[in-house]
């Protein structure tokens, strides 16, 4: 079975994958995809630098992330514009990574998907699994994590569908408000029902 893994930032998807992978689950994770496909040489960091300019690259001429970031979450614009260079790179990566592990045998395959629904990935996968928090939770975890202030959190989280939307598009759902071993029943319980878990 394919799973789908998604929510929005900061609520927990990592924390879940990091559950499977203990499970020995493999995990295609889309934020991992991001980063290789624009390593220094590729066309996809050219393009970048095509339309954002030299000042997104740091001395060694990697990709300046925060700097990107500070762009991209502040302008829908410059969001679209970078989704639309990035996003055809990411996906062709991971149906790779998706093929290759269905070649070597694996039978149950997990893909991180923070977007899955904001680029209508649905079709990827077999099964949706969301991980939700309240938008207390997310802002505050958000925060401390990546050190931003409110309106840098306010910024990422509104550059996302809210959480109930993708609540709404689950086959399940798992609330990640409560301690980590409440997450991890739950999740147990999900892939009981899928027998994923034999
Ligand atoms: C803008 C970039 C350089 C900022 O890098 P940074 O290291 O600060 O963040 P990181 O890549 O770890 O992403 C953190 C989270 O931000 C959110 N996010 C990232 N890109 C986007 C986007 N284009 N739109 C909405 N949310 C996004 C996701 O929830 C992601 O999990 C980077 O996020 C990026 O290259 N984004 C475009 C690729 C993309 O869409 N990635 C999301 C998964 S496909
Ligand atoms: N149940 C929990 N209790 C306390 N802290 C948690 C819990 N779940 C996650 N966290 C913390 O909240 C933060 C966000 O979680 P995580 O990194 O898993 O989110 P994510 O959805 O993968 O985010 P992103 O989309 O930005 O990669 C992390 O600092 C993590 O340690």
């Amino acid at each position: 079975m394919i799973i789908g893994l998604t929510g929005s930032i900061a609520s927990g998807k990592s924390t879940v994958a990091e559950m499977l992978k203990e499970l020995h689950l493999p995990i295609i994770d889309a934020d991992l995809v991001a980063r290789v496909v624009v390593e220094p040489g590729t066309e996809t960091l050219k393009q970048i630098v095509e339309a954002f300019g030299e000042e997104v690259l740091l001395d060694d001429g990697t990709l300046d992330r925060p700097k990107l970031g500070s762009i991209i979450f502040h302008e829908p614009a410059a969001r679209k514009t970078l989704n639309d260079i990035i996003h055809p790179a990411i996906r062709q990566e991971m149906l790779r990574q998706r093929d290759e592990l269905l070649e070597n045998g694996s039978k149950d395959i997990v893909m991180d998907i923070p977007l899955l629904f904001e680029s209508r990935l649905q079709h990827f996968v077999e099964k949706i699994l969301v991980v939700t928090v309240t938008e207390e939770t997310q802002l505050k975890r958000l925060m401390e994590r990546n050190n931003l202030s409110e309106k840098e959190a306010m910024a990422r989280i509104s550059s996302q569908l809210p959480l109930s939307e993708k609540e709404k598009g689950a086959d399940a759902v798992i609330y990640n408000n409560n301690s980590l071993e409440s997450t991890r029943e739950q999740l147990y319980k999900i892939l009981g029902k899928w027998n994923v878990l034999k």
